[in-house]
């Protein structure tokens, strides 16, 4: 678990350093919730503090945040009349196991009864009631004496202003913004000019502190704990006698706000079985809260066992937070995606230089809408929080403002369609593609028709979108059936242009079987891959039916994208159906399929120790050779592609390649080949003119 490393502090010096840049983070982060570091960046660097600590006693400064409530950086002039402590942490079952035996070695007798209750994530207050009254709001501070934040009072949910009855108590809790409170917090800010707050805590420390906004921003509180003030009077004894679960229970009874009310309610265990349990049914829930918890907490319920456990400087002996793994880490923002979905919707989505979160590397996050990018101030460049925990899609929480330098850049969004190039509709929140649902049939119609595909030319994007709009085309084999009256009733289809058109359509039906498959627009088989799956099943019957095991015999097709291929083609069976039966071809030229598996095909046989193992022919020009194409060809390959030249070479028997390395046997360089060329030759690569190139595949050309 990440969670549990620590910084290596090599000597003094790094230990200084350490200890400088911890109390700094420390300080913004009780203060206002700004810190430079994520929490997990903290805790480890507070790991490597104590650590080190730990091997140089003699060496520890004065100011280490190890062993003090806030690290040390925070002040108060509210004296607290017990001190308010932070907890000690275990990051496992076994150290809990630990935890619990140090307890019940301390107390010399087994724990009775154990509270389990969620780990808020939020800032600690204690609140003073006096004769039912909310007297005052106090912070944490650093545990002895707060600060007096009563001007938040009114802005906290959870928190009545009268309690049930008039008594004189302190309730300790904490104060939070839930995911909801803060989107509008942010939106509030946002629209103030303000940046927004990176994730809920920061969000309530800074709110809980800030004075004089001209915006409100609303909280909740939730309680965990109560003891007696003076005045109390006879309450002050039932309250040190209650269990800790009774005591939750009284405040709630009060009026006051507790997590009785939520999925991860307080619960009480007797055994070691139950405490595990619960810990494991408020993990599982984290993900889906409302609200943010970091951790458990397990507490001995019984005043009598907490009283024989102590109380250390930093933290009670009878509790332990129970800390679950980070799920926020700060990164950059790198760009957004525009992605069209099934009905048109068009979503951005995050591209995030990858983190790892919670054990698994992040590397995009959902947007939701332009308007949530609008209203969170994201800009490309920007240090971003990001939330991941469990199954759900990881989300950026906002922008970490003061991590800006300048550079940030506006993010852009699309003026078109960026599937089909149509307009957008964006009336709505969700912006929306206006051809909707045949958004995906004009694009994947217009990507079969393309230049590298079945090239037919005079069908572009617009003509398209006619053919879709008026019912001719469902899918890209309806091209093929076409009728010339139905052309010809098309807005600005002359005669000619339908007869161009028609013609383009026959010539496109003799394409040879990459090019067919290519058009499918199977996810993950490109231009390249196509040629290369086409030239080794040879024929559109043996690609369908090769099983996830034969596709990986395709070189650069591993298992996971044999198993999607397999699947995204049980799927457009029917369209390849539909195109057998339109005519069009559905062999590769001058390829020979793989032989069946445990028969040993004739030719082969025939051809002896020197067949090829793919079964590919002897004897082709560049056999065994892998050609990289550069610059502007002349000659008789001046009118071809790449993608052609590409197709070119893999018929003379070649590998194409887009790079030079020392694996390439031949460059074809044209004029104006600029730094493979020049690679190339560091490499000693052979080099090759177009037109001798012409003659080395001469018969591969027509
Ligand atoms: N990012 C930074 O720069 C930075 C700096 C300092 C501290 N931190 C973070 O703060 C944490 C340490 O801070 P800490 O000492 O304030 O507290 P803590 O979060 O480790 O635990 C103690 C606190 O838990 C809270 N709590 C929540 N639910 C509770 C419950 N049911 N019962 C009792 N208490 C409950 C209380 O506020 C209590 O004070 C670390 O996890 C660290 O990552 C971050
Ligand atoms: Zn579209």
């Amino acid at each position: 678990m990440t969670t549990n490393s620590a910084v290596v502090l090599a000597d003094a010096a790094s230990y200084a350093a350490a200890v400088e840049e911890a109390t700094r983070a420390a300080a913004a982060y009780y203060a206002t919730g700004e810190s430079t570091l994520d929490d997990d960046a903290y805790d480890r660097l507070a790991r490597g503090i104590a650590a080190y600590e730990e091997e140089h006693p003699q060496e520890v400064l004065a100011g280490s945040p190890t062993g003090k409530v806030a690290g040390g950086t925070a002040t108060g002039d509210v004296p607290h009349t017990v001190p308010m402590l932070s907890l000690d942490n275990v990051f496992s079952a076994e150290q809990f196991v630990t935890w619990t035996a140090s307890v019940e070695r301390r107390i010399g007798r087994p724990v009775t009864a154990w509270s389990v209750e969620p780990k808020l994530d939020g800032l600690a207050v204690a609140v003073r009631y006096h004769e039912g009254r909310l007297q005052q709001l106090i912070t944490r501070g650093d545990g002895t004496a707060g600060e007096d934040v009563s001007h938040a009072i009114g802005t906290v949910l959870g928190l009545p202003e009268r309690l049930e009855d008039p008594v004189t108590l302190e309730v300790r809790g904490e104060i939070l913004m839930t995911d909801e409170q803060f989107d509008a917090a942010n939106a509030a800010r946002t629209a103030h000019g303000a940046a927004p707050f990176a994730n809920p805590r920061n969000g309530a420390a800074g709110t809980l502190r800030a004075k004089d906004r001209p915006y409100r921003v609303e909280m909740t509180f939730f309680a965990y704990g109560a003891l007696a003030l003076p005045g109390s009077g006879g309450l002050a004894e039932t309250l040190t006698g209650l269990p800790h679960s009774e005591i939750l229970r009284y405040v709630a009874g009060l009026g006051v706000h507790t997590a009785a009310d939520t999925a991860v309610a307080p619960r009480t265990a007797a055994t070691a079985e139950e405490v595990r349990a619960g810990v494991e049914d408020i993990a599982a829930q984290r993900a889906t809260l409302p609200f943010g918890i970091d951790g458990i907490v397990i507490k001995a319920d019984l005043a009598a066992d907490q009283r024989d456990a102590g109380t250390g400087t930093r933290a009670p002996r009878w509790a332990i937070a129970y800390k679950l793994p980070a799920v926020e880490k700060v990164t950059r923002l790198l760009g957004v995606e525009w992605n069209v979905g099934r009905t048109g919707i068009i979503a951005p989505r995050a591209v995030l230089e990858p983190v790892e979160i919670d054990g698994s590397t992040v590397s995009y996050a959902t947007l939701h809408n332009p308007a949530d990018i609008t209203r969170r101030d994201l800009r490309l460049g920007d240090r971003v929080m990001v939330y991941k925990a469990g199954d759900i899609i990881p989300r950026i929480e906002a922008p970490v403002a003061h991590l800006r330098t300048g550079d940030e850049k506006p993010i852009e969004f699309p003026e078109s369609c960026p599937r089909c190039g149509s307009a957008i509709d964006t009336g709505e929140q969700r912006w929306r593609c206006t051809r909707g649902r045949d958004c995906r049939l004009v694009a994947s119609v217009s990507y079969a028709a393309g230049r590298d595909q079945l090239d037919i030319e005079g069908l572009g994007g617009t003509r398209v979108v006619q053919l879709v709009d008026a019912g001719f085309v469902t899918d890209f084999a309806d091209l093929f059936t076409l009728e010339r009256d139905q052309l010809l009733g098309l807005e600005r289809m002359g005669e000619t242009s339908t007869d161009n058109l028609l013609a383009a359509i026959e010539t496109a039906r003799t394409r040879p079987l990459s090019r067919v498959f290519c058009a499918l627009g199977v996810r993950g088989t490109g231009r390249s891959m196509s040629r290369r799956i086409a030239r080794h099943f040879a024929t559109m019957d043996r690609i369908v039916a090769a099983d996830a095991e034969a596709l990986q015999q395709v070189d650069g097709i591993g298992k996971e994208k044999a198993a999607g291929v397999v699947s995204e083609l049980a799927e457009l069976a029917p369209l390849v159906a539909k195109l057998v039966a339109a005519g069009v071809n559905m062999t590769e030229p001058g390829a020979t399929p793989p032989p069946e598996p445990g028969a040993v095909r004739e030719e082969e046989a025939e051809a002896g120790e020197g067949a090829a193992a793919g079964g590919r022919p002897e004897g082709l020009p560049l056999d065994g050779m892998t050609v990289v194409v550069t610059g502007a060809m002349t000659g008789a390959l001046e009118k071809l592609s790449r993608n052609e030249m590409n197709e070119l070479i893999e018929r003379a028997g070649g590998k194409s390649s887009s790079s030079v390395s020392k694996r390439t046997s031949l460059l074809v360089a044209g004029e104006k080949a600029g730094s493979k060329r020049t690679k190339a030759e560091d490499l000693g690569v052979r080099i090759a003119e177009p037109a001798e190139f012409a003659e080395m595949v001469g018969s591969f050309l027509g």
